[in-house]
């Protein structure tokens, strides 16, 4: 547990980088920070490991002031990531990683061997041991600094942009990356970004700073997307929160129609008659595997010549389908919204077909996520 105790940051120009600071990070969690350029997030977490030094207050680790600890030893407990990952350019990728354990004694194969079981473990290929950072790609050099900041197992990780520099594909990569070591993990990592939808994603609690290093808001991020505090979170984390919050709503709950889904063997007038029946302008059509081919418009099925089966049909496409087990109502609400017949197409892990999903259902579900 790290905790702030009126942290404040008062430089000699007159800057209040941060203002008396009170904010505990849980042990084995990921606390987000975020806010404008300029609001004390860098200062704040450099504080951890004493980087920067408190003007006033103070920052504690399971209870210690980490003034009574020597700064070079606090720093070789705690990993470092910062943005463009910041390796020593002339040393190869394993060296770069086996940095710490050396500095710690451990012998020069055992610091390499554990090298190499962090480059897997980060996705890089043991190809690239003997590279420099020059020989790699933005992605790839942050996989070394995040094994890099791994190397000597700290319980603490403390990540500063660390995304920043890279493209929106590599980087929804490097996140997932990033979710997937925690999980295993469960290191208390302390990361700093400018980017809501990455503190939203990563992050089990986030802390909105606002100009002047005040605290804004600490919270979880579905509450705070659900209820920011004020105008200023408000306009920080985005009008469209309402949206984005359905992410945490999973679309397992919808109700899945299936009587409009049909094999492509079917003969045309059978469809008819139940999308006759049912007021449905849509019906979608499967293969013998459930498999999604495309949407068949009812008025159109009555123009179908006689004995036609479905499958012999124009269909429109079906656009994209979400998973039923694993996505959220957000990825229901996005295939219903992209989808020409504005139905979505629920699949399973396979991608067959589970159900069907229209405006009203997801009207009903969206209502019960307002309430
Ligand atoms: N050495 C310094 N001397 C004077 N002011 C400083 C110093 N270092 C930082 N500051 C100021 O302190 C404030 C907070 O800076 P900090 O880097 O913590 O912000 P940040 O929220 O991390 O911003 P960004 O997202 O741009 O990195 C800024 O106004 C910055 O200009």
């Amino acid at each position: 547990m790290i905790t702030f105790e009126g942290a404040a940051k008062l430089y000699p120009d007159g800057t209040v980088a941060v203002d008396d600071l009170d904010l505990t990070v849980e042990t084995g969690q990921t606390t987000v920070f975020v806010g404008p350029s300029g609001s004390g997030k860098t200062t704040s977490l450099r504080m951890i490991n004493r980087m920067v030094e408190p003007t006033g207050g103070a920052v504690l680790i399971d209870g210690d002031d980490i003034r009574g600890r020597d700064p070079a030893e606090l720093r070789r407990s705690i990993g470092y990531v910062i943005q463009q990952a910041g390796l020593f350019p002339h040393r190869t990728v394993r060296d770069n990683i086996a940095t710490v354990p050396l500095l710690l004694g451990w012998n020069r194969s055992r610091a390499r061997a554990r090298a190499d079981e962090l480059m897997e473990l980060v996705g890089l290929e043991p190809s690239q041991a003997g590279r420099y950072p020059h020989q790699l790609s933005g992605g790839q050099q942050q996989r070394v600094g995040v094994a890099r900041a791994l190397a000597a197992d700290p319980p603490i990780l403390l990540m500063d942009e660390p995304f920043s520099a890279v493209d929106p594909v590599v980087r929804a990569s490097l996140q997932d990356e990033l979710l997937r070591l925690q999980a295993d993990l469960h290191k208390t990592i302390v990361f700093v970004t400018h980017d809501i939808d990455e503190a939203v994603r990563l992050g089990d609690r986030i802390a909105v700073f606002r100009p002047g290093g005040r605290l804004a808001q600490y919270d979880t991020p579905e509450n705070l997307l659900a209820a920011p505090r004020d105008a200023f979170v408000e306009s920080f984390v985005g009008y469209d929160r309402g949206v984005r919050r359905l992410s945490f709503f999973p679309a397992r709950d919808l109700s899945l129609r299936e009587d409009v889904v049909f094999g492509d063997g079917t003969p045309v007038t059978e469809a008819a008659a139940v999308a006759r029946g049912k007021g449905e302008p849509w019906v979608l059509v499967v293969d013998g595997d459930r498999m999604p081919l495309g949407w068949a418009a009812a008025d159109r099925l009555d123009r179908a010549p006689a004995g036609a089966a479905l499958g012999s049909l124009d269909l429109a496409p079906y656009g994209h389908t979400f998973d039923v087990g694993a996505d959220s109502l957000r990825a229901a609400l996005d295939a219903a919204v992209l989808s020409p017949a504005g139905r979505a197409v629920g699949v399973d892990s396979e991608g067959r077909v589970a159900g069907v999903v229209t405006q009203d259902d997801l009207g009903t579900a969206l209502w019960s996520v307002a309430e």
